[in-house]
């Protein structure tokens, strides 16, 4: 079966010059949940722009759903839901106006007035807050609005970078729970964090990206051994800092 997404020998970057991503290959398939991982500048925010479709790659190619975003950009553009690290919302929208509006836009039936909504809603403890408006909500709740919204449309790509920064212990064990079963549905799931216990707990395989180069990807296994560790266990966040600080954790 084809991957949900498939991003090959990538170069990328805001300048012709100084490309920050240099040939970079991975992919998620359905039913997947993928951690992207790195220091801070090692380039994850940068692929993941280039999968929105936000840069253009300087080599290589990125496909959602089987195409490239020229190649059909509809196909392309509905096939995922992305999660940004900084909310961003309409301030004149209340909470299920927003979701009314995602709702719009995917031809999700059974938006906010429906089901799926006052699932949403309630899952994430933001029932009281419907009609606020998104300028009127904490941090954390504006970030459960952007989840609440991915969720809703159910496309077959999520991409979600550093989800956890601005949650309450229960905001985060509700998206845990909900990416879970979304994954069980089928559901591709690309995910950039720093908590790195969290994302060895839920995630499938690992991408460790250090200067905009892949130095390890796959199982913890496999992420291991390219740490020089398969002589023993050890945690993924052993693993990395082996792989980026070259480090005897
Ligand atoms: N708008 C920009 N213009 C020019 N260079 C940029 C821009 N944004 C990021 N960079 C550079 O690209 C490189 C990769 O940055 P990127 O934001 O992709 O890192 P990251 O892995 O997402 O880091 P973090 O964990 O801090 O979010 C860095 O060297 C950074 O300085």
């Amino acid at each position: 079966m084809d991957p949900i997404l498939y991003v090959h020998d990538l170069t990328g970057g805001y300048s012709p010059k100084r490309p920050v991503l240099h040939r970079i290959s991975f992919h998620v398939k359905a039913g997947e949940m993928v951690g992207l991982i790195g220091l801070n500048g090692a380039g994850k925010s940068t692929t993941i722009k280039h999968i929105l479709g936000l840069m253009k790659p300087q080599s290589g190619e990125v496909k959602v759903g089987g195409v490239e975003l020229e190649e059909d950009t509809e196909k392309y553009r509905s096939s995922f839901a992305y999660v940004p690290e900084t909310p961003v919302l309409f301030d004149e929208l209340t909470v299920e106006e927003h979701l009314r509006l995602t709702g719009m836009a995917y031809n999700v039936t059974d938006n906010a007035d429906g089901e799926r909504g006052e699932a949403l809603l309630e899952q994430f403890q933001m029932t009281p807050k419907r009609r606020a408006f998104a300028s009127h909500l904490s941090k954390g709740m504006k970030q459960k609005v952007m989840i609440m919204n991915a969720l809703l449309a159910e496309p077959p790509l999520y991409i979600i970078d550093e989800p956890f920064l601005g949650l309450d212990p229960l905001g985060i064990r509700s998206l845990l729970d909900r990416l879970v079963e979304v994954k069980r549905k089928g559901a591709a799931i690309l995910m950039s964090s720093h908590i790195l216990s969290t994302v060895e707990a839920y995630c499938d395989r690992f991408i460790v990206m250090h200067h905009g180069k892949i130095v390890a990807q796959g199982t913890l296994d496999e992420v291991r051994r390219a740490a020089g560790m398969e002589q023993r266990g050890g945690t993924l966040e052993e693993a990395f800092y082996r792989l980026v600080a070259g480090g005897n954790a």
